[in-house]
């Protein structure tokens, strides 16, 4: 029988269910978008509900489109996007209030006062490797608790579980038999302490939050549970579970010290495998637990960009600029180069290695000629720049990666990932697979399943597509580079 693999990824924007075959090879892919929701300046939120709906129907769904059956799935996979934080009644399975998404910035106020107590900043940087931040699940939990009507006397009684969004399909889909996440969604909650691999007691202290509504943590290959045989008509063991920029790591099989990837989803997020020792960053980057196997944590270093596919969808929505992704590169190719348009996108402030939540975005350098073309592509090269700020911190933390892998949506565009290598004086990888992230989620159930006997394999399943290398001088990949410091600076707030 062969090894089929299932893994769900549950983005940001949609959904998807992929079956993958034991070489990584992908066999049916399902996706399903689901609505984002602004309540207010700075807030993000998701419907709990079209979360659940947009998961369970591509898992129906990615079996009509291919000819495998759920009885050949041997292993389920989980990845998903971290830190959004979901509370919810423990009998019911009622969520209290919707999802808030990492993007969301309303506890910034909070953040700030707690951020008057040094000892404090210090002591969340040092035992979880984060900043103090609203990006992070623990404000958002106490937010929850402190505004949502009767909910701290819920929580205080036990009655409330909080999770992440695997810990939340997990309880949902084994029919609230298991309340687990793992290691490296854990490790973004702002509670976990990454050395102790525990939740922290003080952190849960200064927070204000129940210890027991927090979820079991686990290894990334362990086992989470079994699907309820009610949605797919088997019963199918969770054997992978890793945050989504975590598993692109694997997917991306960055198993070495020094082996980076970067993600252009909504954000992107770039991840360095730092080994089994935490490097604790002095440039604002955050350490962050990079996989957990067999009671063994690989650490990592982290940069994480708030805007980068975003841009695109606002100036597709928005701006209405364009009428989908793809024709960004088009139009890119056709803008005036050097024409000094910086785009800054920071629509609900600014991520890794600023963090400033109050920074807001700005178009810069416009003149009369300036066109669509101009800014589209200010669009995208905002992403490349944001990664070389990450790539410098990175160095001035004495980690400079020796290789980059790339993926997710804007990965495609070979426009900016040529504009990314010019500008990181780097050559930048793009995989034959650029599902990367459901991929790791799909090699740590395997891993688990016994279907991988270790890491070693799936470093020899990973394939490259192109190799884009950097074509500009030093000195011009240099004044594009200030061009985009100065904008940023005329952009900040702290
Ligand atoms: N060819 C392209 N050029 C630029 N951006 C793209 C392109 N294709 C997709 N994107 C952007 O990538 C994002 C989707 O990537 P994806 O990895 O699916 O994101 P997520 O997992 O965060 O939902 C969207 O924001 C979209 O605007
Ligand atoms: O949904 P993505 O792919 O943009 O990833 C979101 C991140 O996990 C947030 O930290």
């Amino acid at each position: 029988m062969t090894d089929y693999i299932l893994a769900i990824d549950q983005g940001t924007t949609s959904s998807r269910a992929i079956i993958f075959g034991a070489a990584g090879d992908i066999i049916g892919v399902a996706q399903r978008e689901f609505p984002q929701s602004y309540p207010q300046d700075g807030w993000v939120e998701h419907d709990p509900e079209a979360i659940w709906n947009s998961v369970t129907d591509t898992l129906r769904q990615v079996f009509d489109k291919c000819p495998v059956t759920p009885a050949e799935i041997k292993t389920l996979g989980i990845t998903n996007q971290r830190e959004t934080t979901l509370v919810w009644n423990k009998h019911t399975g009622e969520t209290v209030y919707p999802a808030i998404v990492w993007q969301d910035r309303r506890t910034s106020e909070t953040c700030r006062q707690l951020s008057e107590d040094t000892a404090l900043t210090d002591y969340i940087t040092e035992r979880t490797g984060l900043l103090l931040d609203p990006y992070f699940s623990a404000t958002k939990i106490g937010w929850i608790l402190d505004n949502v009507e009767g909910a701290r006397e819920l929580a205080e009684a036990g009655e409330l579980l909080f999770g992440t969004v695997d810990t939340f399909l997990i309880w949902r889909l084994t029919k609230g038999a298991s309340h687990v996440t793992d290691a490296t969604n854990a490790s973004r909650t702002m509670l976990f302490d990454i050395h102790s691999q525990q939740w922290d007691e003080r952190l849960l202290d200064e927070f204000n939050i129940p210890k027991a509504m927090l979820p079991e943590v686990l290894d990334c290959a362990a086992e989470f549970g079994e699907l309820d045989e009610s949605l797919l008509g088997t019963g199918i063991p969770i054997q992978g579970v890793a945050g989504d920029q975590q598993a692109a790591l694997v997917g991306q099989a960055c198993f070495d010290k020094g082996m980076a990837k970067s993600t252009y989803g909504t954000g992107c997020f770039m991840i360095l495998n730092t080994g089994d020792t935490p490097l604790m960053s002095e440039n604002r980057l955050l350490t962050t637990v990079g996989y957990r196997l067999d009671g063994k944590t690989t650490y990592a270093l982290e940069g994480s960009i708030f805007m980068a596919g975003a841009t695109i969808q606002w100036l597709r929505d928005g701006l209405h600029l364009i009428d989908n992704a793809e024709e960004t590169e088009a139009l890119a190719q056709r803008s005036r180069r050097d024409n000094g348009v910086f785009l800054v996108p920071a629509f609900t402030g600014l991520g890794a290695p600023y963090w400033d939540p109050d920074a807001r975005g700005a178009i810069l350098g416009l003149t009369r000629d300036t066109g669509i073309s101009e800014i589209v592509a200010a669009g995208l090269q905002s992403v490349c720049y944001q990664t070389k700020d990450l790539q410098k911190a990175m160095e001035c933390d004495g980690a400079r990666p020796v290789t980059l892998r790339v993926d997710g949506g804007m990965a495609k565009n070979d426009w900016v990932m040529g504009f990314l290598s010019d500008i990181l004086g780097a050559e930048v990888e793009r995989p034959v697979v650029t599902e990367t992230t459901a991929l790791g989620a799909a090699y740590l159930a395997g891993l688990q399943a016994g279907i991988y006997d270790s890491v070693n394999t799936l470093s020899k399943q990973w394939l490259c597509e192109t190799t884009f290398r950097p074509r500009l001088t030093k000195a011009q990949r240099d004044q594009a580079y200030e061009g985009w410091q100065a904008a940023v600076a005329r952009i900040r707030c702290c």
